[in-house]
């Protein structure tokens, strides 16, 4: 038996990495019913000439939904300082749908050269709340090699909202243009906002995942006591609140409430964490 991590998954086939730079073009048993993602580590049984079948799917780290990848070691979720301008709310909310799916992102921001003071600034408040930041330039190459040197033997996930320079970004640090076709190319299709995800390998097991268009998880279908969790920021002062069921609102004898009130929790975060729960309870209202 041998195992390996799937790094394409076309037409029903699974191309998975055994090592060394081997492919192996694998189909499913039928008794493998998970569904099988990119990042998935499996056990197959190789066939010979580059073929093989999967047996069995292994215990899964994380996975996201959209990008749909699996056993993600590192994330960034890229903003741009301006155009398109960043705002606290998007930022959490996109950090919380990687907190879902078991990520801890680290936030990038790019296009400093445009606006500096406000990616400082945004760096700060995320860096109080227990997140990397980074601040780069795809135009001036600020920044790129902290990021570059990140990489190796990692599968690292890019993703951020359209128009944040995501391409651009991908293209610098990894010294290849990403962009699809040509500019009239672009142009003739109007947009290019249709990209699929799509996993690089740069070297051995140095891989990249680059996502159009990443947009937050809807959080209609959380329960109200789920959201807690994905804010890594407050919960150390969850656990002892009076009543067990605190959802940190209104409940009095509330210790979160406290670190708010004391500046451990930043207000804002705890703001988009109660507009979050105040939602989820408007719904079931
Ligand atoms: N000033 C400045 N402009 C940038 C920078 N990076 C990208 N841009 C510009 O921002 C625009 C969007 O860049 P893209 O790389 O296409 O953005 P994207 O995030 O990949 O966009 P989608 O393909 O829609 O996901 C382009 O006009 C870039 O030239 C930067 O660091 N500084
Ligand atoms: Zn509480």
């Amino acid at each position: 038996m041998t195992t390996g991590r799937v790094i394409k998954n076309y037409n029903g086939y699974y191309y998975v990495d055994i090592g060394a730079g081997q492919l192996v073009e694998c189909r499913r048993r039928g008794k493998v019913k998970a569904k099988i993602l990119v990042g998935d580590e499996l056990e197959i049984t190789e066939l010979g000439g580059g073929k093989g079948v999967v047996e069995k799917q292994l215990p899964r780290r994380n996975s996201l939904r959209r990008p749909a990848v699996a056993n993600i070691d590192q994330m960034f979720v890229i903003m741009a300082a301006q155009s398109p301008d960043p705002n606290q709310f998007l930022v959490d909310k996109l950090l919380m749908t990687c907190e879902y799916g078991g990520v801890h992102p680290k936030l990038c921001f790019n296009k400093c050269d445009l606006d500096r003071e406000t990616a400082e600034a945004y760096k700060a408040f995320y860096e109080t709340c227990g997140y990397d930041v980074y601040l780069v330039s795809a135009v001036t190459g600020e920044g790129l090699d902290a990021i570059k040197a990140l990489l190796p033997h990692k599968m690292t996930v890019f993703a951020g909202p359209s128009g944040v320079g995501k391409s651009s970004l991908l293209s610098q640090i990894l010294g290849r243009d990403l962009s699809v076709g040509s500019v009239s190319e672009k142009i003739k299709r109007g947009r290019h906002t249709t990209r699929h995800s799509e996993i690089m390998q740069l070297e051995g097991d140095t891989y990249v995942i680059d996502t159009p268009g990443f947009s937050s998880l809807e959080f209609e279908h959380l329960d109200k006591g789920e959201v807690f969790a994905l804010f890594p920021d407050m919960t150390p002062y969850g656990g002892h609140c009076r009543f067990s069921s605190c959802l940190h609102l209104s409940e009095p004898d509330c210790p979160v409430k406290d670190a708010v009130a004391e500046g451990k929790i930043q207000k804002e975060r705890y703001e988009t964490y109660c507009k979050i729960v105040n939602s989820i309870l408007e719904r079931n209202r």
